[in-house]
């Protein structure tokens, strides 16, 4: 199949990206700063925040805080996780226009990352998208451990596109797919595609990969020639899920970018701006980008 002619970008960094940052808290305006140097660099989806548990995730504490004290560019979609209810209204009153529930195609990483198994997830999203469709407010649908599981091992794809479609179903209206510990390898990316692809209409599928093994932009190549259109990528490469140990970063905006470039697909988005905020961003951290065109093309050595 002939690859999509435009993508979208889904910007992770200030939440995948920064959600298991070791150490100590990430100040509240460093966050707020990288969320509008991204939207400044042209990117115009920002997963911004998580109102989750501060017990289960205390980089994600100031949430509320962090979309309360971002300028808002026109035109940028600016969301955050929502697991359930009460995440829910906390965006809702932080005044997020978008938000996410998040659950898995491996039984033993919904309990370790949600508390509870794949059937409870679905139930307890159903208010939430309730709730949010009452309020304008869109939702995305992740399903993470679609190439494999921290603590089951492999996947298979049929449940994977189980779990899409139940969100599809739902009223999500994206479904992101997530190789949360990137140990995927591109056939087995487009096996997955293909199955999820029976269920959720191609265009409303992402892909959402993570680079632990190397292989995030050969996996999303693959799935590009599947016809996945949107791709989640973080700057710098940052990141990792904290309840998937050894995962690393989202593949990085910089590599992705620099790909499409190469594919002739024009994203709008300036590649020096991004390289310069995963630098500034990174050295803040105490840390180098991951992301090798970051690494060849700035003066970080
Ligand atoms: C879902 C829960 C809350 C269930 O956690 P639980 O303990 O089962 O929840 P609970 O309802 O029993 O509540 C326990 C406590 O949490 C509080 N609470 C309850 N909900 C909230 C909330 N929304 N915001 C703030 N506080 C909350 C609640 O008020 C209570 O407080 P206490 O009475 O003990 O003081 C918990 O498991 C949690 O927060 N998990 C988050 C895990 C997480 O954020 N993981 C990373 C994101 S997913 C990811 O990275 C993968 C992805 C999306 O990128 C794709 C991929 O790569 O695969």
């Amino acid at each position: 199949m002939a690859l999509p002619t435009s993508i979208k970008l889904f910007e992770m960094a200030p939440r995948d990206g920064l959600q298991n940052e070791p150490g100590t808290l990430v100040p509240t305006a460093t966050k707020i700063e990288l969320i509008e140097r991204l939207a400044n660099a042209g990117l115009t989806h920002i997963e911004a925040a998580s109102f989750v548990s501060p017990k289960w995730v205390p980089q994600m504490g100031d949430a509320s805080e962090v979309m309360r004290g971002i300028a808002r560019k026109p035109g940028v979609v600016y969301s955050a996780l929502t697991p359930n209810l009460k995440g829910l209204e906390g965006a809702l009153a932080a005044g997020v226009e978008e938000v996410a529930v998040f659950g898995a195609a491996s039984e033993a990483f919904s309990q370790k990352n949600i508390n509870c198994s794949i059937a409870e997830s679905l139930t307890r999203f159903e208010p939430v998208l309730a709730r949010a469709n009452e309020a304008g407010v869109r939702v995305r649908g992740y399903v993470s451990c679609v190439l494999g599981c921290p603590y089951e091992g492999d996947i298979s794809p049929q449940k994977v596109a189980e779990v899409a479609k139940a969100l599809y179903e739902m009223g999500c209206y994206e479904i992101s797919l997530g190789d949360t510990i990137g140990v995927g390898t591109p056939l087995a990316a487009k096996r997955m595609i293909e199955a999820a692809r029976q269920q959720v209409p191609i265009e409303y599928l992402a892909a959402h990969f993570h680079d632990t093994y190397g292989m995030a932009l050969a996996n999303l190549y693959a799935v590009m020639e599947e016809g996945v259109s949107v791709i989640d990528a973080a700057t710098a490469g940052l990141g990792g899920c904290p309840y998937a140990k050894g995962a690393s970063g989202n593949v990085a905006t910089e590599d992705v970018l620099y790909l499409l470039e190469g594919l002739g697909i024009n994203t709008g988005i300036d590649l020096q701006a991004v390289i310069d905020t995963g630098v500034w961003i990174t050295q803040l951290l105490g840390r180098k980008p991951s992301s090798k065109v970051a690494l060849a093309k700035s003066t970080v050595s």
